[in-house]
């Protein structure tokens, strides 16, 4: 049996159910958090808290409960399911309000915390790399939505993987309003050139991925030059390595780009060494679940 938090309450998958008069449901008024657990370590917990109350805060979503008892929820969530390794789906909602758009109709935020298994990429498809696209759909503006608040508004993302699927491949990369590569549908992109990692800055309009931080702290230790610089399509057709990064898809190589091969078709040696380090990091640097 599965438990699933609510507000305080274990419930079982039947009855975790929210009102059709959730502002989360009814306009994604509402912010969320992917978090990981690896063998009983919940990886960067903290950080992914203090990323879930900077969204709270962006929205005027007031959280009814501190930072500490929101990481204590998570680790009990986790235990009362007695699960070593899993993917955390931690959401806040406005919570009931009247049918109007008025978040201040909503007194009550709703705090869910899912725990389930994880589906990983298989060794083939890591060894082998995604073949992935870039879609006419932007990433949102940081002036309209700002890309960095992790809210339930996907619909950017899911837009992004419908094109992406009709276009036959499993992921896709957004551009932000400049032409600037920008993210994936629910990841962020690196591309190694002449030994140096570059990453899109935070500002150009992409989330601010944990795993984005973890792979540039590993890569500055393993003293690679890392540079938050924007870069442009032509600059992933010809880097020497691609990947993409998020707590679902960790490490992923990526071979192929609007049709153009990388480096040799298949992952490269510094992203195969990142997501080796990045296999060790995990499973220390967290909060332990059963100490
Ligand atoms: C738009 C976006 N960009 C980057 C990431 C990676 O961030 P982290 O390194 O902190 O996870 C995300 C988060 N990744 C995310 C969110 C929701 C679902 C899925 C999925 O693949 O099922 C993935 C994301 O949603």
């Amino acid at each position: 049996k599965r438990y699933i938090y609510m507000n305080g309450e274990y419930v079982t998958e039947e009855e975790a159910k929210v009102s059709v008069f959730d502002h989360g449901f009814l306009y994604g008024d509402g912010i969320f958090e992917g978090i990981r657990v690896y063998s009983g370590n919940v990886f960067r917990l903290k950080e992914h808290i203090d990323r879930l109350y900077d969204s709270a805060k962006s929205i005027l979503l007031d959280i009814p409960m501190s930072k500490e008892e929101m990481i204590e929820s998570v680790v009990n969530t986790v235990r009362k399911n007695n699960l070593k390794d899993a993917y955390i789906r931690l959401v806040i909602s406005r919570g009931k309000g009247n049918l109007s758009l008025d978040p201040f109709t909503c007194h009550h935020p709703q705090v869910i915390i899912i725990v389930d298994k994880i589906k990983l990429f298989n060794e083939e498809m890591h060894e082998k790399g995604l073949k992935i696209i870039t879609v006419p759909t932007r990433r949102n503006t940081p002036d309209a939505l700002n890309p960095k608040i992790k809210s339930l508004n996907y619909l950017n993302n899911i837009l992004v993987k419908i094109e992406a699927h009709l276009a036959g491949v499993s992921e896709a990369l957004m551009l932000n309003g400049e032409g600037y590569v920008a993210e994936g549908s629910g990841d962020n992109i690196f591309i190694i050139k002449n030994g140096k990692l570059y990453t899109p800055p935070s500002y150009l309009g992409a989330l601010e991925g944990i795993t984005r931080q973890a792979i540039m702290d590993i890569a500055r230790r393993l003293g690679f030059e890392v540079l938050e610089q924007p870069f442009t399509r032509h600059d992933v057709f010809v880097a020497d390595e691609v990947f993409l990064t998020g707590t679902a898809a960790e490490v992923i190589a990526v071979s192929e780009v609007d049709g153009r091969m990388i480096g040799n078709g298949s992952r490269g040696p510094i992203t195969k060494a990142l997501l080796n380090e990045f296999q060790k990091l995990v499973k220390e640097d967290g909060i332990q679940v059963y100490p």
